[in-house]
């Protein structure tokens, strides 16, 4: 079995209300995912789901008013404040879901190169710029003469002229076009290949079904089940969790029947089901408690007993 390139453990963010140390709210809960290299792992979630707060805890970005717990692993390595700071933007690259995370007094060829301007940087590139349709005009342009089709490309960009072995990519397909899309996500499996990691954030099932290889199914600040990406060509008999059944049944191609309900505030008091209220296999013990059961390299947080002979779910 391989080691993971990034492991997190029970992780937990939760922000202070109007600088009160009592009153908190969570956006994630007692999280534990691994990012193997040679895979493209992805987290889906419904907006609001707290997917933007765990990317920017992994990478040691939370807002000030952020308190956070748990542990994260680097290749083996404790990650701290001064680890991190050296793996940021080197090791590990992030694809912002804002493209307001460009500097703004910076043209953009001279920030996608970080200010280098040799030839073999200027020529790497250029060579980038072109194969996502940015014009030489761009590479002089500043941020807010962009598109935001544009700006987005350009962030993919800064990506592609390092050399990291992490990438954490949040949302980074909205506003593309299908061929920049298709682009990007043939990068990502392309730099996976290369016996790197990719984590791949987004809310856009079928996009994550197509290019990854493990999906950790987020919902109401947990994880509720990591599963495989080809499970959901394969049938809904290979899926486990009430949600992410639900979530297959959502699909176009599947019914496009839609969940009843809405998705709960994470509650870091709530010892019970994150799902129950929604769920159509919920139990007594649902209100107090949740099993989390563990298969190899897949996940499920549920207390129906998928080990034992006896669990069946409606097809
Ligand atoms: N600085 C902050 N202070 C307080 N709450 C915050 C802060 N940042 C985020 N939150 C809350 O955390 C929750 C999760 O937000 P987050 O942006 O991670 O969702 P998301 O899953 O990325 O949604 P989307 O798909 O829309 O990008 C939200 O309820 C949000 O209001
Ligand atoms: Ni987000």
């Amino acid at each position: 079995m391989k080691r993971p390139l990034l492991e997190i453990n029970n992780l937990s963010v939760g922000f202070k209300i109007n600088g009160s140390k009592q009153k908190q709210s969570w956006a994630v809960n007692d999280l534990s995912i691994r990012a193997y290299p040679g895979e493209i792992l992805t987290i889906v979630g419904a907006s609001g789901s707290g997917k933007s707060v765990l990317a920017s805890a992994i990478l040691g970005l939370l807002p000030g008013n952020a308190i956070s717990s748990g542990e994260i692993i680097y290749d083996g390595k404790n990650v701290d404040k001064k680890l991190l700071d050296e793996l940021r933007g080197e090791e590990i690259t992030f694809i912002p879901q804002s493209i307001s995370s460009l500097d703004p007094l910076v043209k953009v060829g001279k920030q996608v190169r970080n200010f280098a301007s040799d030839d073999e940087t200027i020529k790497k590139q250029r060579k980038i710029f072109k194969e996502f349709g940015l014009n030489r005009s761009v590479e002089k342009s500043y941020p807010f003469q962009l598109s935001g089709g544009m700006a987005r490309r350009v962030l993919i960009s800064t990506t592609m002229m390092k050399n990291p072995r992490l990438i954490i990519a949040d949302e980074p397909t909205p506003g593309l076009d299908i061929q920049s899309a298709k682009k990007t996500m043939d990068y990502f499996k392309s730099f996976a290949k290369k016996d790197k990691a990719v984590i791949l954030i987004t809310h856009d099932i079928d996009l994550a079904i197509h290019y990854s290889d493990k999906l950790a199914i987020f919902y109401g600040g947990e994880i509720v089940e990591i599963t495989k990406a080809r499970y959901f060509h394969h049938g809904i008999q290979y899926l486990k969790h009430p949600y992410t059944r639900a979530l297959y049944r959502s699909l176009p191609t599947n019914g496009f029947k839609p969940i009843p309900g809405s998705q709960p505030i994470p509650d870091k008091e709530n010892q019970g089901c994150i799902f129950r209220d929604r769920c159509e296999c919920k139990e007594q013990i649902c209100d107090h408690s949740v099993n989390t059961q563990k298969f190899e390299d897949e996940m499920v947080r549920c207390n129906v007993d998928f080990a034992g002979k006896k669990y069946k779910l409606s097809v």
